[in-house]
């Protein structure tokens, strides 16, 4: 309903003089000129706002349909009969004929990958094996990361390196004492903490080749693939001696047995099960050193945990108030930074951030001097690249909270 004049409530009084009343009228026009103007910034903000949390809703949308869509089982193509095709799953090794389209036959030749659904037709032609392996497996033979490039963990540091350095660099002292080497590493704490970090130094400072395997990728892909990949993987490691390998999510293949019996818990536990096989029969310990890393202890099966597979389980927490001044120290070393940028005043700014916090703090503070066409860093570029960053996290908690 609109307001008539004779809701409004006039700003003079009765017996007001014309002039009285022209002034008093002019008076409220700017005001409510200027709280027009304050509504209409409002409402650009708050439409901004809204595109903002339609496109992450957008994407939580397709991540979350992505993840609903049931997995896809891994088959090789055996022979192309006039019936139908012959497959071959992988993981329980059974034969099954099965019926594709004249297209999707064109495409097909004997000992092709193929993924198919729980009706066992033929979804889609998959890369070749090496394709999968270079997705899962990540192989540096020598990682450009030093201890130096790691600040605020010396003590986590110092226990990685006595653990993983001694049996690649000196194998025969364990032989001359008479003991088994120590065997994997367990990191584990909050995300961009430093873990892949530490792995990555100490293959540099061994000269060892740094194997990267994400636990996430082994099984929530096709099924079928992970128990191999994971023989692959060691198969690997002993071509590459000495090497590390780096489990990183070792969550996603490790994760407590639940009741369900769905075929991918199946195919996590077979995955987990020539993990522990391999970690197991293990006979170069020492010249492979295993470091497995977690944000999700509390979910591990306890199994991988039992003595002789991950003994050294290493919290890496997120940096003290000293230890972020030092990863300020280490993130700016190659940036143009002015005079007065005070890394006591930012460390304790950035109080709750982790390495990787202050890493993207030190990037979007240069992206600030970019903008402003300067070419020195200055202490403001900082502080505004912090309150930038904690703004992100916040609407991306909030948009988590809001579609959990
Ligand atoms: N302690 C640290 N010192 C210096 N830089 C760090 C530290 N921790 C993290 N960073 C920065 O953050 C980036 C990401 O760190 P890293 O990948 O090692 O974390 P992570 O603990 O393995 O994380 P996630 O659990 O998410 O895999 C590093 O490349 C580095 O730039």
């Amino acid at each position: 309903m609109t307001d008539t004049v004779d809701d409004v409530d006039l700003p003079y009084e009765d017996g007001a003089s014309q002039q009285e009343k022209l002034e008093a009228l002019e008076e409220r026009l700017e005001i409510l000129e200027q709280q027009n103007e304050e509504m209409r910034d409002k409402l650009l903000d708050a439409n901004a706002e809204n595109n903002k949390y339609q496109q992450k809703l957008e994407r939580l949308t397709h991540e979350n349909k992505k993840l609903k869509q049931s997995p896809l089982f891994v088959a090789t193509v055996q022979e192309l009969t006039g019936e139908g095709v012959i497959i071959k799953q992988h993981g329980n090794n059974q034969e099954a004929l099965t019926e594709v389209t004249d297209d999707m036959r064109e495409d097909l030749a004997p000992d092709d990958r193929v993924a198919v659904n729980n009706s066992l037709s033929i979804v889609k032609r998959l890369d070749s094996e090496t394709d999968v392996r270079a997705r899962v497996m990540q192989v540096d033979e020598s990682p450009d990361v030093s201890y130096e490039d790691i600040g605020g963990i010396d003590d986590q540091m110092e226990e990685v390196r006595e653990t993983v350095e001694m049996p690649i660099e000196s194998p025969e002292m364990f032989d001359e004492v008479g003991i088994d080497p120590p065997s994997g590493v367990l990191l584990h704490g909050p995300p961009g903490t430093g873990k892949t970090m530490l792995a990555k130094a100490v293959a540099n400072q061994t000269d060892a080749t740094f194997i990267k395997m994400a636990g996430s990728e082994l099984v929530h892909k096709f099924i079928g693939e992970g128990a191999k990949l994971v023989r692959d993987l060691f198969e690997l490691a002993r071509q590459e001696v000495p090497a590390v390998v780096f489990i990183d999510e070792i969550d996603a293949i490790a994760a407590k047995r639940t009741e369900s019996k769905t075929s991918g818990d199946a195919e996590v536990q077979r995955t987990m099960m020539q993990l522990l096989a391999e970690m197991d029969g293990f006979e170069d310990r020492g010249q492979i050193s295993i470091i497995a890393a977690t944000n999700r202890f509390d979910m591990l099966d306890r199994a991988i945990l039992r003595p002789g597979r991950f003994d050294r389980l290493i919290e890496v927490p997120k940096p003290d108030f000293e230890g972020r001044e030092i990863i300020f120290d280490i993130h700016t070393r190659d940036m143009n930074v002015a005079d007065g940028v005070d890394y006591t005043e930012l460390a304790e700014m950035a109080d709750n951030a982790s390495g990787a916090d202050i890493k993207a703090i030190c990037t979007e503070a240069g992206m600030y001097a970019i903008r402003d066409d300067r070419t020195e860093v200055r202490h403001e570029d900082f502080e505004q690249a912090w309150r930038k960053i904690q703004e992100t996290e916040e609407a991306d908690a909030d948009v988590s909270k809001t579609f959990a």
